[in-house]
């Protein structure tokens, strides 16, 4: 039983603040001393972002999908700090099935989460009442311990709000969060921009905490933490030696790239292989390295330096052409077409995949995947069905009829709605983005892989 504070911050639905709330809390309870970490419910990218800027901490993803439920609470648990905040997805209730087995009330009971309701107020007075009242009886296990009121009008709308609280609901407010457009993030394809690319972030988030310290009742929420069960989980602790000490991974990490999963590298990391960050709009060549790994991101935002940079594009080229074997997702499979096309431009990109990475105005794949590897598929243990995820407004065109794919679709739309996954020379480059885990256990089969590789070489 391991016992630490802990708390669930969700709403009623998407686009209610939560991000900006949560990142705000996170940097408050830093600023104020406090050993905060944070999670994040679902396969996103770019809240953790926030989240882990905000908390000074890496933020990990809790997921029914890629996880085996029985494994999240030990997970938790190894990750979990003195303080843990974790911001749920969508809705408090919503999930993939009608059962709402994969819902965020689901973590909050498998993990003795109390929950604190943001509710979006815009344009709304008693009506708030009930809302709260279906969501307590909606499912009398779910602990919500506390309300935020969040975009507030002012005085006069936080007075009829608190009010119809206090008539017909007994959960306590504990925050009131005035609109501002202080606390605004910009919204774009795929959700929120992310810190990397937006000006001033530290002074941003640091507004966000100094904001949510006086709005919100901290000491109040630092007790509904505390009140928090001990968990009925010890942490997940790895036994084995490492089996790939010295294999070097460059990773391409910068405003253009940044889609990882932190337990995806701190495995690479428990296996013995270096991380080597490389920065694809400024570095000029590539350091050495055993493989290459390149996540997803927003390379069409940076189309333009990504093109300018040729000399890196055309080291990665050759690279990947003379065989380093190399892992690419989404926008790192973007990157390594002929050609990006946004906005009526195109950039040239790598030109190691023959197509053309294309943006539309619509996501062109979105949600869970999953998929058999083919028998191509050079990395070994790959041979199961596979779940994982896509989001994606690019598709890619012009691809050759011969081209070899080393997954095959079951659920999702990949790169032609059949399949995902090119395979040329020693690299693999699709839209699906993986998560490690025992039942997926990808980054041992790219390791393993990278380490055969270099075995050849040698
Ligand atoms: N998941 C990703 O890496 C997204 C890539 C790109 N930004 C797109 O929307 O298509």
């Amino acid at each position: 039983m391991t016992a630490f504070s802990r708390f669930m911050i969700a709403a009623a639905h998407k686009s209610s603040g939560k991000t900006v709330v949560s990142t705000g809390l996170a940097a408050a309870f830093r600023a104020a001393g406090d050993d905060i970490g944070t999670f994040k419910k679902g396969p996103d990218y770019i809240d953790p972002m926030w989240l882990s800027m905000a908390s000074g901490t890496p933020c990990y993803s809790l997921d029914f999908n890629t996880m085996e439920t029985d494994r999240i609470a030990p997970f938790f648990a190894s990750r979990a700090r003195e303080l843990s905040l974790v911001e749920a997805n969508k809705g408090l209730y919503d999930g993939v099935c009608v059962e709402g087995t994969d819902s965020n009330a689901a973590l909050a009971k498998l993990l003795d989460l109390p929950v604190v309701l943001v509710i979006d107020t815009l344009g709304m007075t008693r009506g708030i009442a009930p809302l709260l009242v279906g969501y307590r009886a909606f499912d009398t296990e779910v602990n919500i311990a506390g309300l935020i009121l969040n975009r507030v009008g002012g005085a006069r709308h936080e007075a009829k709000l608190r009010a119809a609280v206090e008539t017909y609901s007994d959960i306590p407010v504990i925050g009131s969060v005035r609109r501002s457009a202080r606390l605004d993030i910009g919204e774009r394809h795929l959700g929120l921009t992310t810190p990397a690319e937006s000006a001033g972030v530290e002074a941003k988030i640091a507004a966000f905490g100094e904001i949510m310290a006086e709005s919100v009742d901290l000491d109040r929420l630092r007790r509904i933490a505390r009140a928090a069960p001990p968990l009925d989980a010890s942490p997940s602790k790895r036994t084995e030696p490492p089996r790939w000490p010295g294999l070097r991974i460059g990773v391409l990490r910068d405003a253009a790239f940044g889609f990882y999963y932190p337990d995806d590298l701190e495995a690479m990391e428990a296996e013995g292989a270096q991380i080597v960050p490389i920065d694809a709009l400024h570095d000029v060549s590539l350091p050495d390295i055993d493989g290459l790994f390149i996540g997803g991101g927003f390379p069409e935002m940076r189309m333009r330096e990504l093109a300018e940079n040729a000399r890196m594009r055309g080291a990665i080229r050759s690279a990947l052409q003379a065989g380093l074997p190399c892992y690419a997702e989404c926008g790192g499979l973007m990157y390594l077409c002929e050609t990006i096309t946004w906005n009526g431009e195109t950039a040239p990109m790598v030109g190691l995949v023959p197509g053309r990475a294309v943006m539309h105005r619509r996501p062109q794949g979105r949600g869970y995947v999953e998929f058999a590897a083919t028998e191509a598929c050079p990395w070994k243990g790959d041979g199961c069905t596979v779940r994982a995820h896509e989001f994606h407004y690019a598709s890619i065109e012009g691809l050759p009829e011969d081209t070899v794919f080393v997954r095959k679709m079951q659920r999702g739309t990949g790169i032609d709605g059949r399949h995902d996954g090119v395979l040329i020379h020693n690299t693999i480059a699709g839209f699906t983005h993986l998560r490690n885990s025992a039942n997926i256990p990808w980054v041992p089969g790219f390791l393993d892989f990278v380490a055969r590789c270099r075995t050849g070489r040698t």
